[in-house]
């Protein structure tokens, strides 16, 4: 898109965000525009009737002087007013380019872009524009038009009185917006260059203060080696935009230089025009002032354009974030609740164009009120098989299909209301124990008491009692609510939230657990997975597991190795066929065999 284009998608951005305030700053730029050559004129009027050789009556002075005074005062008042507008446009432009970005970020439907190094420095850039950029562009827009209607005025005066020297300042401006125009060029370059380096910085940066990553700091000292490698990255980009900032300088001094001599020039001509009786001493005080106002007015009409310029190359990825396309389509359907069965058909599966394939034409079927077992070495691509099963990713090949239709005609929203899920990297939220179970279902978020259920069944209930808030306490170091201290929890406490969050959805059609139980000791893990059975008796469930004593009692167990199921059935069966299942199955069972006889 050109930069017109841009500059109007701006604007229409401010427009809809405030109308009134962004209608009276124009309104207002055009009247400081305006004002200091009007003023101008009516010195010179008050100077030359005060020296001319037939004196005006003190009337005439008077109302001059009175006018000029009011004319002064009258501009003042609009500068605070069109502060005051513009500072609202900025508000009202800051809360609708920031809602317009979260929003877009909402709307990523999978995985992809977030693991994308290229969007993730796009997003960073397009946060940075969402703070600023619409301001700037709308602001400078604004001041530039004030600019341009000063340089006009003065231009307007001069032209109708001496045309030669009008036409002499607007030249003798040229090179210094062209200048300005080239380097607000290399800074938004720079900017761009300066992204990814930047984003891995403040990387670093979150590492040295993050409480997680606190503890292996410390026990490898690694502090002082990304402390090293921040401080690197920090000076390479700091560099870079000191480079920049020197050129602006040494541009700015050599304008600064033809500036002095134009208005060196102009006085010299004008101050012998009054020597030798040419020109009048009003029209003297007019010419220099019009000197100095076309000068200050094109430099801010430069520096505005030059703001705005850069301004516009970083809402372009603002612009592209939020008008670019889906990175999953979708259907319109909403999805029925589940009769049927889940079934994969032939799945084929890869993270990008050149990495392995992690499932090589994967089928199996989740039947309705079934169980399924999932069984794998590390890196089998059981995970995998969850995140397709919630649509995070699409499959290169092969489909996934719902009561027999393909996930990829419904709604995703519809898709994920009908799963609960546990992941295998679950999150610890820094907020409540409430807002941790909670957000399992955000629509039951205020519903104490089925939080209540959800963490009786986790068995984590009786332990958020007992903190010092029970249900309200905050879990985290780093914040504090009010006076109140929050407390952390251990690891397995924590898995266990994350399990009752999966359990909130009491009534979701598909129940995905990835290694819910890794963390729990393991009388809590008996206990869990006899629980887990029971809630999973009568509804769709699929349990992901190294514990194969937990996935026993699954209707179905499907071993993924190398990409394929290699073995399915029931666990007797699977005993009996000596595979895979078997190894691990009695490798395990002979370990804790082994432990008991020692
Ligand atoms: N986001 C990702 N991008 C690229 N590759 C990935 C990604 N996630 C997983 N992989 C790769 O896919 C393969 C399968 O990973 P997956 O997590 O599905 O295995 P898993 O069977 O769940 O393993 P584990 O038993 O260790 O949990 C691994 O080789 C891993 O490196």
């Amino acid at each position: 898109m050109s930069r017109w284009g841009l500059a109007r998608r701006a604007f229409a951005l401010g427009w809809r965000a405030a109308p009134v305030a962004v209608s009276v700053s124009l309104v207002l730029a055009l009247v400081a525009g305006a004002g200091p050559a009007g003023l101008a004129y009516l010195s010179k009027l008050l100077i030359d009737a005060l020296v001319a050789p037939s004196p005006a009556g003190a009337r005439t002075v008077a109302g001059l002087a009175v006018a000029t005074g009011l004319g002064a005062g009258a501009l003042a008042v609009a500068a605070m007013l069109r502060q005051l507008a513009a500072g609202a446009a900025q508000r009202g432009l800051l809360l609708r380019s920031q809602d317009l970005l979260y929003s877009r970020v909402n709307a990523i439907g999978g995985l992809g872009p977030f693991e994308d190094p290229g969007t993730q420095d796009r997003l960073r850039l397009a946060d940075e524009a969402a703070t600023s950029a619409p301001t700037d562009i709308v602001d400078g827009v604004i001041d530039a038009v004030v600019g341009v209607v000063s340089v006009l005025g003065f231009v307007a005066v001069l032209l109708a009185m001496w045309p030669p020297l009008g036409v002499a300042l607007l030249v003798a401006e040229a090179p210094a917006l062209l200048t300005h125009l080239w380097l607000a060029r290399r800074s938004a370059t720079a900017t761009e260059s300066v992204a990814a380096p930047q984003r891995r910085q403040f990387f670093y940066r979150s590492l040295l203060t993050d409480l997680r990553a606190a503890k292996e700091l410390r026990l490898y000292g690694t502090g002082g080696l990304l402390h090293g490698r921040a401080m690197a990255l920090l000076r390479d980009t700091s560099g870079v935009r000191y480079a920049v900032e020197r050129r602006e300088t040494v541009a700015q001094a050599w304008l600064a230089v033809l500036a002095t001599a134009v208005t060196a020039g102009v006085t010299v001509f004008v101050v012998l025009g009054v020597y030798r009786g040419r020109i009048s001493l009003g029209d003297m005080t007019l010419y220099l002032a019009a000197v100095a106002g076309v000068q200050a007015a094109v430099r801010g009409v430069i520096f505005q354009l030059g703001r705005v310029s850069a301004s516009l190359r970083l809402f372009r990825h603002f612009d592209e974030l939020l008008s670019g396309p889906a990175d999953l389509a979708q259907g319109d359907a909403e999805l029925a609740p589940l009769h049927g069965a889940v079934r994969l058909h032939d799945v084929w599966f890869r993270y990008g164009p050149d990495g392995p394939w992690i499932l090589r034409g994967v089928s199996l079927t989740i039947e309705h009120g079934r169980s399924l077992g999932v069984v794998g070495l590390n890196g089998a691509g059981k995970s995998t098989l969850v995140k397709l099963l919630c649509r995070f990713y699409d499959p290169q090949r092969g489909r996934i299909t719902w009561d027999g239709v393909d996930i990829r005609d419904v709604t995703l929203a519809s898709l994920r209301a009908r799963i609960g899920a546990t992941f295998q990297d679950y999150m610890t939220y820094e907020l409540s124990a409430a807002d941790n179970v909670g957000f399992g279902d955000v629509e039951h978020l205020p519903d104490r008491a089925r939080i209540e259920q959800a963490a009786a069944r986790a068995e984590i209930d009786g332990a958020v009692r007992a903190l010092p808030r029970g249900y309200d306490t905050l879990l985290s170091r780093s914040f504090a609510d009010g006076e109140q201290h929050g407390v952390l929890l251990s690891g397995g406490q924590w898995q266990r939230l994350a399990l009752a969050r999966s359990l909130m959805r009491a009534d979701a059609d598909l129940l995905i657990l990835d290694e819910p139980s890794s963390g729990l000791d393991a009388l809590a893990e008996q206990r869990i997975h006899r629980q887990l059975a029971l809630l999973r008796q009568g509804r769709t469930s699929v349990l992901v597991s190294h514990r194969m004593a937990a996935l026993r009692e699954a209707d179905e167990i499907v071993v993924l190795a190398d990409g394929i199921v290699a073995e399915r059935g029931a666990h007797a069966s699977l005993m009996a066929a000596h595979g895979l299942y078997a190894e691990l199955f009695t490798a395990q069972a002979a370990g804790f065999q082994l432990e008991a006889s020692r």
